[in-house]
């Protein structure tokens, strides 16, 4: 435990927040940065920028030079790269340059993910840790040290507008129990149906992809989803 969450549990400051960050992978990608700034009016705490590379997902989407070209336009957001990438250590230094603030690797995209972390961390990003519906919670347990956030994908990684899988709120409880300060992120079919389970079970970085891009009123939604995930925290740190 670090000295600042020992402090905020003695004042009762939950050690997380509740953040929604909108993934812009089915937005109007023709305008990567209006569509952006418009989500990030409407109330979005970050985005969510999902880089695919046609190897380690059946899916291509883009790099650094258009993540470099956003933060052009978009100077202080925080850019949460979710990288869906074979040889993840790569892009490292460029994802950096580019801007990016959180680089997520997948654990099963690497040999050597303690390494990997540490190269993240010495680059100046936060270090997120992805895992796959198929993979195992524990094979984050070492790795918990070095991380600021572990990403629970509840969908298989490669496309938006898939079905929410329930089961992984298992990892989910699982991590939320033995971290209280961590960063627990959930991707994939999260939306105003799903976003209690995700509450309950200890999430407090919340993507959401089509429910909130393709919803009459985005901001309604985002709101929503924050207000349901920090009632759950504000629940659960008073107890
Ligand atoms: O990483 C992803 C897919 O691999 C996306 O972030 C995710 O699918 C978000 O979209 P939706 O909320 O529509 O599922
Ligand atoms: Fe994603």
């Amino acid at each position: 435990m670090t000295f600042n969450l020992i402090n905020r549990v003695r004042m009762s400051v939950p050690p997380i927040s509740a953040m929604i960050g909108p993934s812009i992978l089915n937005s109007d990608l023709s305008d990567l940065a209006g569509s952006s700034q418009k989500l990030l009016d409407q109330g979005a705490d970050y985005l969510h920028l999902d880089v695919m590379d046609g190897h380690f997902v059946p899916n291509l989407t883009f790099g650094h030079p258009v993540v470099q070209c956003l933060r052009q336009k978009i100077p202080r957001a925080f850019f949460d790269m979710h990288m869906m990438v074979a040889e993840p250590e790569k892009w490292v230094g460029d994802m950096k340059k580019a801007g990016a603030d959180q680089y997520t690797f997948h654990i099963e995209a690497t040999q050597a993910p303690l390494e990997l972390c540490r190269q993240i961390k010495e680059s100046g990003m936060r270090v997120g840790i992805g895992i796959k519906p198929g993979t195992s919670v524990h094979t984050v347990d070492d790795l918990i040290e070095e991380a600021d956030m572990v990403l629970i994908m509840t969908v298989e990684p490669g496309f938006g507008g898939q079905s929410f899988m329930a089961e992984m709120m298992e990892k989910v409880s699982y991590l939320r129990t033995n971290h209280p300060g961590l960063d627990i992120e959930v991707d994939g079919g999260v939306g105003p149906k799903t976003i209690d389970q995700c509450a309950q079970a200890g999430a407090n970085m919340i993507v959401s992809g089509t429910a909130v891009v393709k919803a009459e009123n985005p901001q309604e939604v985002m709101n929503s989803l924050r207000k349901t995930v920090h009632q759950e925290i504000v629940a659960r740190y008073s107890a």
